[in-house]
């Protein structure tokens, strides 16, 4: 016997013989056959998102027979639910109303009495192009994500210094798992690279990449973005549309800028995430889908957990493995390979030919505290081919401000603090020169003075 096709049809007819009939026929070729006679009967049943393809009478008034209530409730029904193949069933002869019905978005029409065969094939018709239209915004979605391991590709990741070195071995080992990964680390400091990374060296590498700044979405789109909605879900939902989660179906999602996301937010994360299923916006059903999460912060979370900003379940969930990106300061032996890798970059770009670097500069470039890590020393390098001379990069082309590396990250927000600490940065920086403390201050030698004698300076 050949095996039934998994799939939900729907039969609406106020006629029990041609309902009876139609489950018989159907059943024979589809897994699942549900049967109402009248159409306002079927929401709950349309409401499951099973329901591929629908027989529709179009008739149901005593008397009735111009066929108007089943157009409408075709106008009705593809609003409602975009993804529903609907055939119409007619009376032998109607052809207008057939045509009438293929406009306002029926597939096909099948006409009473049945004919077994004919509303097998039509049926069975219907289901494919319902598929076929499925598979190509399945495709669309995912070709987003592909799009952006294009831009992967090309990169390459500079690990010199003996923290870089370790943390790419750890990548390598970690890539080869499905755990979840968390990235640590201030601004510019590759989280977004390293996450690339471990995607492209994962089995998961031909498939997509998905990166989502949580960071930019509203809590009001936050779950339409995420987990999709359906047609209908609110005023701005015009399509039926999958979110990011299903997008990246087998491949790797990336939700940067972790800490950022509300509490309501990050209940709704951890549900999806603990369940591994999802459910549209607007729709009942769950959908499951096999997603690699690798998520990143520059937040403390730690921090942000014991002042009860951030959910602890969520962040176990998260952290199966953690890395810690060491800011650029604490990885000096990786300036000078990746000033060369900018430096070949930009001349590529600018069609420039590479210039030499004064030895100067880069000791000064390593002096530097590069608070925007990567990302600052990235633009450094940029403006330096711009305004060089194209034979020689001198340290001033690099446009560094006035400050040296401090001995740590200056983590406080109180204000004293942090005046006491720049002083002190500045006066170690300028080896005890007071008057040009107070010029790199910006403030006068007797403010200056009033100024150390308030925080305990020699
Ligand atoms: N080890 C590296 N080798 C070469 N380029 C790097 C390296 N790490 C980072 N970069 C480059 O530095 C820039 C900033 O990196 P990235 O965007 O990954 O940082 P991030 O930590 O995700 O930043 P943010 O927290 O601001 O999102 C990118 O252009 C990236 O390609």
């Amino acid at each position: 016997m050949k095996q039934k096709e998994t799939a939900h049809i729907l039969i609406i007819d106020d006629d029990p013989d041609i309902l009876l009939t139609g489950e018989i026929v159907l059943k024979q070729r589809f897994s699942k056959v549900s049967c109402v006679d009248r159409p306002e009967k079927a929401k709950s049943i349309l409401d499951t998102g099973e329901v591929e393809v629908l027989l529709l009478d179009m008739n149901y008034s005593p008397g009735a027979n111009d066929g108007k209530e089943g157009l409408d409730w075709i106008s009705k029904i593809n609003d409602l639910y975009p993804e529903i193949k609907i055939i119409i069933i007619t009376a032998y002869g109607e052809l207008t109303l057939a045509v009438e019905a293929m406009k306002r978005g029926a597939t096909d029409f099948v006409t009473k009495p049945w004919e077994y065969e004919k509303i097998q094939v039509s049926v069975s018709n219907a289901l494919k192009l319902a598929r076929t239209e499925k598979e190509i915004i399945r495709l669309e979605s995912k070709q987003q994500g592909l799009k952006q391991n294009l831009v992967i590709k090309s990169d390459q990741v500079i690990a010199e210094s003996k923290e870089m070195k370790s943390v790419l071995q750890m990548a390598e080992k970690v890539s080869r798992t499905d755990a979840n990964v968390l990235l640590l680390g201030e601004n510019g400091t590759g989280k977004g690279l390293m996450a690339k990374l471990i995607h492209e060296l994962s089995p998961r590498s031909a498939e997509v990449f998905m990166s989502v700044d949580l960071g930019s979405i509203t809590e009001s789109l936050f779950e339409s973005e995420l987990f999709g909605h359906k047609k209908g879900a609110f005023t701005d939902a015009k399509e039926d549309r999958m979110g990011r989660f299903e997008a990246a179906d087998g491949g790797t999602i990336f939700l940067d800028e972790i800490g950022n996301l509300t509490s309501a937010m990050q209940s709704k994360l951890l549900t999806v995430i603990q369940n591994r299923e999802l459910t549209r916006v607007g729709e009942n059903k769950t959908r499951t889908f096999d997603v690699r999460i690798i998520a990143a912060t520059n937040s403390d979370l730690e921090a942000m957990i014991e002042k009860g900003e951030f959910r602890e379940d969520l962040f176990y969930r998260l952290n199966t493995i953690e890395f810690d990106l060491p800011p650029l300061r604490d990885r000096l032996a990786d300036i000078p390979p990746m000033v060369d890798f900018f430096i070949t970059k930009f001349c590529k770009k600018y069609g420039q030919n590479i210039p030499e670097i004064q030895s100067e500069a880069i000791a000064k470039l390593k002096k530097y505290r590069w608070p925007g890590n990567i990302r600052e020393l990235e633009h450094a390098v940029e403006r330096a081919i711009i305004l060089s001379d194209g034979v020689r990069l001198m340290s001033e082309d690099f446009n560094l401000k006035k400050t040296v590396k401090s001995e740590g990250f200056i983590s406080t927000t109180n204000l004293e603090e942090l005046e006491r600490l720049t002083i002190e940065r500045v006066i170690k920086s300028n080896e005890g020169n007071m008057s040009q403390v107070a010029k790199e201050l910006g403030i006068g030698r007797t403010t200056l003075y009033r100024k150390l004698e308030k925080y305990g300076f020699q």
